[in-house]
Order: structure tokens, then C-alpha cells, then sequence
């Protein structure tokens, strides 16, 4: 279970405390809370408008909330200590559902980027961090390709080396599967697992495509658009059967409200012939 245990404070993994998400007056999401475990995958659901990117862009310092905090491995995110500040955001990657590479750069290049930005590597100590980000991601030898030579499940790939080029502890991912066929998908979702499983990454990945969110998600939150709070947090294999509002179960059956709700045996509502002619 994700909820947080406000009587003690876990003190490794994301800790999201009351957050309010709001664009001026409107809020987006009221008072989230919840635990994100180390080397666990924590997947942010919800129907489209909900707020799961609103969610994202805070936990990766692009946005500040004025209510709430959130803490990794107990540090604050929103130090007003500036070198503070920096070195936690080093220690964040992030695939963005874009995949954001750089066109006119090579693959290579791209993974090698955030080295030459942020470290004191040597252009060879860059070459081999690159050629080890590439091999881990199923992309060995691609370095000289560029972005558009590329399908778009490795450019995923690509993006995901760039995103674990500074050795994050922490990966957030939007929409990893967005754009991709059902195959490449799996695929990725794989790499996902194996990712957390080799670097004990800690991830949080904002989607609502089911298959994965069935397949990577060790805990999850669901982030509800009506009542704009989190209605349900836990395992998705669970919820699908078990949580409490029928919004969530209708989500991860893939069903409407009205056909969740619906006797069983009862047939689809088509409207008559006759209404539609
Ligand atoms: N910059 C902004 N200014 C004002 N409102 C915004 C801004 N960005 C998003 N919103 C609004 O905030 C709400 C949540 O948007 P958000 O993009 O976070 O939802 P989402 O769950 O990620 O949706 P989707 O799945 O379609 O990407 C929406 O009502 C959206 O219109």
C-alpha cells in the first residue's frame, strides 16, 4: 500500500506530503499523499486532464506548489539552499513522452550531453559512460545514428540512456508507451523492470495505457478527475477488482461507468435504428 504513514516517517524513497496542485485559483489535484518505495516502480494513473503531468512537472522541480512538500530520500525538494536544490535535481531523470533528443545531434552525442553539462569526464571517460548507457538499453553500437534514423521504440530507448546517463536514483518517465505498437511497448516495459531491477531505480511513470500499467507497476496512485484527489493507491492488479470507488474499477477494466454498473448479461446500449436514422 502507498498511503503514507503519517506516525513514521518513512526516510528513503519520494515522500509527496499534502500537495495541492493548482494553475492560479484552479486547483488541479488537493492535499496528495503518498510514499514512493526505493527500486520500485510507481505508476500516477488517471483519466486524461486529471492532473498526472501537472504531478510530474512538480515532482521533477519544473513547477513549486504552494502547498505541500515532497522529499527525496529526505531531502526537500524545495530547499531554498540552491546548491542543495542542483544536486538533487542531478540525482532525477527524466524520459520525457517526447523523448525530447536533440535532431541535430547523433545518438551518442545525445546520451553524452548531460556528461559534459554536469561532470569533469574526459571526452574517452564520456565515449565509455555513453557506450555502457547504450548497451544497457539494447542500443550497443548506435552512437553515430541520428534521432530520425531511428524507430521510434529506440528512440524511447535512446531517451531512456539519456535520462540514466547521470546515474539517477530516481527516473521519471511520462507516458514511456505513448506512440508505440503493442510489441514495442512490452518491449520497453521489460527494459522498464530490468532498469529498476539493475540500477535499484526508483521509478515513477505517468501513464494510462492498462497493459503496462498492469505489467511494471509494483504500486500506483489514481488521481481522480471529478472529485480532483486520489481516490486509490496500491497495487493495480488489486484495485482492478477491489477499490473502493467505481471510477477506479471502471479505469482499470476499461469500461464506462454506466457499463460497470450495468446487470450483467445486459447488452450494450445502442440507441433504436430508428433515433439514429
Ligand atoms: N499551464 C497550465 N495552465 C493552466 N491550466 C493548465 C496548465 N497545464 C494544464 N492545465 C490544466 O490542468 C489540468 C490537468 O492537466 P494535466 O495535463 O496535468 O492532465 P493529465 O492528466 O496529464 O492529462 P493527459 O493525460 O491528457 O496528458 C487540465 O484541466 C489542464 O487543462
Amino acid at each position: 500500500m502507498a498511503v503514507l504513514d503519517r506516525t513514521r516517517p518513512p526516510d528513503s524513497g519520494v515522500v509527496v506530503r499534502d500537495l495541492t496542485l493548482a494553475y492560479g485559483s484552479t486547483v488541479v489535484q488537493h492535499e496528495l499523499s503518498f510514499h514512493v518505495r526505493p527500486a520500485s516502480i510507481f505508476v500516477i494513473m488517471g483519466v486524461s486532464g486529471c492532473g498526472k503531468s501537472t504531478l510530474l512537472r512538480h515532482m521533477i522541480d519544473l513547477e513549486q506548489a504552494a502547498q505541500g512538500d515532497i522529499t527525496f530520500d529526505g531531502q526537500r525538494l524545495w530547499t531554498e539552499n540552491v546548491a542543495e536544490r542542483r544536486a538533487l535535481q542531478r540525482r532525477i531523470g527524466v524520459l520525457f513522452q517526447s523523448t525530447a533528443l536533440w535532431s541535430s545531434m547523433t545518438v551518442g552525442e545525445n546520451v553524452g550531453l548531460p556528461l559534459q553539462l554536469h561532470t569533469r569526464l574526459s571526452a574517452a571517460e564520456i565515449r565509455d559512460q555513453v557506450a555502457f548507457k547504450l548497451a544497457l538499453v539494447g542500443l550497443a553500437g548506435q552512437e553515430s545514428r541520428m534521432p530520425s534514423e531511428l524507430s521510434g521504440g529506440m528512440q524511447k530507448r535512446a531517451g531512456l540512456a539519456r535520462a540514466i546517463a547521470l546515474d539517477p536514483d530516481y527516473l521519471f518517465l511520462d507516458e514511456p508507451s505513448a506512440g508505440l505498437d503493442p510489441i514495442t511497448s512490452q518491449r520497453l516495459d521489460s527494459l522498464i523492470m530490468n532498469l529498476r531491477d539493475a540500477l535499484q531505480l526508483s521509478v515513477i511513470a505517468v501513464t494510462h495505457e492498462l497493459p503496462s500499467i498492469f505489467t511494471i507497476a509494483d504500486d500506483s496512485i489514481y488521481l481522480d478527475n471529478e472529485s480532483r484527489r486520489a481516490i486509490a493507491h496500491g497495487d493495480p492488479r488489486a484495485l482492478a477488482d477491489n477499490a473502493e470507488h467505481a471510477r477506479v474499477r471502471a479505469f482499470l477494466n476499461r469500461q464506462s461507468l454506466d457499463a460497470s454498473t450495468r446487470a450483467e448479461g445486459d447488452g450494450p446500449e445502442f440507441p433504436a435504428r430508428s433515433e439514429v436514422l
